[in-house]
């Protein structure tokens, strides 16, 4: 049974977001995931999980100024140490909410800017954090986002992220499979997901191209759910979706899935 993560950065927008939780346990999910937690006390955070029974699943390292349109720094040359230095925050919110993967997001390559100083720049930031979160049993995630969202990102195929995860050589870097993602950039995701199971640490759903309900569009995550219980992949499936009205109207999809 394909186990359902509700990203509450985008799910249960109906109500402010330490409601989010209350809302996402009784609708029958047993995971949460989010993009931030840091404007919030992570002890507060971490009591609205475990009251609802919740896990957390994984959120993100801090982007960098998101208002201004960065996305993340692990890629980027001459932020590095500002990079390494967010890294006990987030060991604080990960311990405090028992989660076990974090995302670190790469950052925007400028135009015409030297691609292969941005890759040293990824790998040796992914190894320093893999090797601070290695003792906490935490893993380091990389998300390939496609570019029509996200124009300039730094990794946006999912070949391509695995490897680099090949080049960073650490046992606690996976990728972060986001099919709304990959269908965009690269397609083929039943044999994709197949070649880079081994990479795949946690995986991310929403409709393309409207990024609305699983059930809509060109994907069919039935079919693809069932390839992923074939295969044996035993992570969470985050539902990284907008709903197209509101998430209670358009959660029957996942009635299945949901207990
Ligand atoms: O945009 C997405 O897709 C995500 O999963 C966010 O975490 C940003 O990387
Ligand atoms: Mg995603």
């Amino acid at each position: 049974m394909m186990r359902l993560a509700a990203n509450l950065t985008m799910l249960f927008n109906e109500v402010a977001f330490m409601q989010r939780f209350a809302l996402a346990a009784e609708q029958g999910f047993k995971a949460v995931e989010f993009l931030f937690p840091y404007e919030f006390d992570a002890d507060l955070l971490a009591h609205e999980l475990h009251r609802h029974g919740l896990t957390q699943a994984l959120f993100n390292m801090p982007p960098g100024d998101w208002a201004a349109g960065e996305r993340g720094m692990a890629a980027i040359p001459g932020r590095e140490e500002e990079f390494r230095s967010h890294l006990p925050t987030v060991l604080k919110y990960a311990q405090a909410l028992q989660c076990k993967q974090v995302h670190a997001m790469a950052g925007i390559v400028p135009a015409g800017a030297q691609r292969a100083d941005y890759e040293a720049t990824f790998i040796a930031n992914l190894r320093h954090a893999a090797d601070f979160f290695a003792p906490h049993s935490i893993r380091v995630l990389t998300e390939p986002l496609n570019q029509r969202d996200m124009p300039g990102y730094f990794i946006s195929h999912q070949r391509q992220a695995a490897a680099l995860i090949d080049q960073i050589d650490r046992a606690n870097v996976g990728l972060q499979f986001d099919c709304y993602h990959a269908q965009i950039m690269d397609g083929d995701l039943s044999r994709l997901i197949e070649s880079l199971l081994p990479y795949i640490a946690h995986i991310q759903i929403a409709s393309v191209p409207q990024r609305n309900e699983p059930d809509q569009g060109e994907l069919n995550y039935p079919h693809l759910f069932q390839h992923l219980e074939q295969l044996g992949y035993q992570g969470w499936i985050g539902c990284e979706y907008k709903p197209a009205s509101t998430t209670l109207d358009g959660l029957g999809w996942a009635q299945p899935y949901l207990s």
